[in-house]
């Protein structure tokens, strides 16, 4: 599998598909062919090593240089492309290469994403990629957990801390941390931090940072407001797309049913049980499915449907507590649960390997959610199918924001 992805993205790069970087001047710096062309510290070779990660994909081959160059980057690539590690092993690297970080300091990099699901993602790989570094520290820090451990742990110093914006923000006006020594920040979903209303605790990191320091924003989708912050935030960055931006990955087969909204649940029932019958029938596990519905109430009715049918489901939304939202996640992604039912909250960065279908009982509102909601399936150069239900009411929006059906 890892090798097939890495033949892929080697013809994708060899080629030089689809990959726009500007500007031209100041020239941005070179694509790599391999992890080995950027020097990096040999821990964190042996690392990407364990990770089997044998050539980078096509974002990593043109951003990493970039972000090791110190300037500031908008990337931007489809979902499942490995954007995650394209920040993430320049970060550890540029935090390697500052004075050593004391009880006291605040973090030398810092990463802000828009759910406690997706930073705790993003801190794992951290975490990874770091591994066999001496005494290389990270910070979750994210809410609906215990405040205390994290406020002990930030005063005794990180080098990175990875964060939703309004706990870091608390942290910050308690004075557990401070962006003093923060010299290297990543936006991540930045378009989603804004959606939810972060642009607040976003303005106050990004106004408060230390003059000599380097941003840098990735996402799969660039709607105006990605381009907005863009311009308030970085300096002279460069822009690294590549394929095609704010599209839906062509890993992912699409299809649209049209239905009346009684009708949702006991379709979307059917089609579930034929799939444990025919995954029964040929020996196969039940492949792993995503449903998306827009509100919280209707995610626990729907995981209840389910469940009452002998399914196994689980419900996965904001109104739950975090350790029920842990668990959620921890069951779907290593069972036995393999039907995660789930309001955005788990649109944006989610990587659960295996993901074979995801169904949108609701649309969702934006061209943008729809991208990256059926980008938890087709992940890393494997397929995947979408099914999307619609009503007469969803017509209007289906001809005007979903062009691209
Ligand atoms: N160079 C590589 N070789 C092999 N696998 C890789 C490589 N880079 C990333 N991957 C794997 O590809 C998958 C997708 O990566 P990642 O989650 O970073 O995607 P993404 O671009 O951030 O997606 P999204 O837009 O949905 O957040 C992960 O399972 C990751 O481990």
């Amino acid at each position: 599998m890892t090798f097939l992805v890495a033949r892929i993205e080697e013809v994708r790069l060899r080629l030089n598909v689809d990959v726009t970087v500007t500007p031209d001047s100041p020239p941005a710096p070179a694509p790599i062919e391999s992890f080995t062309d950027m020097c990096l510290n040999s821990s964190i070779m042996k690392d990407i090593a364990i990770h089997e990660y044998t050539t980078p994909t096509s974002i990593q081959a043109q951003a990493m240089p970039v972000a090791l160059s110190g300037r500031d980057l908008l990337g931007c690539a489809e979902t499942g492309s490995g954007k995650t590690a394209a920040f993430t092993i320049p970060m550890i690297q540029h935090c390697i290469a500052q004075s050593p970080v004391r009880r006291g300091d605040g973090p030398l990099a810092l990463v802000l994403a828009p759910t406690r699901e997706l930073a705790q993602q993003i801190e794992k790989e951290v975490k990874a990629f770091s591994q066999s570094l001496e005494s290389f520290k990270t910070a979750i820090v994210v809410g609906g957990t215990n405040i205390s451990d994290q406020r002990s742990e930030l005063r005794a110093g990180v080098e990175i801390v990875v964060a939703t914006p309004g706990r870091f923000i608390d942290h910050l006006q308690q004075g557990n941390t401070s962006l003093t020594r923060i010299s290297y920040v990543v936006l991540d979903e930045a378009d989603r931090m804004l959606d939810m209303g972060f642009e607040p605790q976003i303005r106050e990191v990004m106004h408060n940072l230390p003059e000599k320091h380097q941003t840098l924003l990735f996402s799969a989708t660039m709607p105006v407001e990605i381009e907005a912050l863009a311009q308030e935030y970085l300096t002279n960055p460069v822009q690294v797309k590549v394929g095609k931006v704010s599209s839906p990955t062509e890993n992912v087969s699409q299809n649209l049913e049209k239905i009346t909204e009684n009708e949702k649940i006991d379709r979307l029932l059917s089609l579930l049980v034929e799939e444990a019958a025919l995954a029964e029938k040929l020996g196969h596990p039940f492949p792993l499915t995503i449903v998306f519905v827009e509100r919280k109430t209707r995610c626990d009715e729907v995981a209840e449907a389910l469940v009452a049918q002998g399914l196994k489901a689980v419900a996965l939304h904001g109104g739950r507590t975090q350790s029920e939202r842990e668990g959620a996640l921890r069951d779907f992604r290593h069972g036995p649960t393999n039907i995660l039912v789930a309001t955005d909250v788990a649109s944006r960065g989610l990587d659960v390997t295996g993901v074979a279908h995801v169904v949108n009982l609701d649309l969702p509102k934006t061209m943008e959610d729809y991208v990256h909601r059926i980008g938890r399936t087709g992940r890393a150069g494997s397929t995947g199918r979408a099914t999307s239900f619609f009503t007469d009411r969803d017509m209007v929006s289906l001809l005007s924001t979903f062009s691209f059906f």
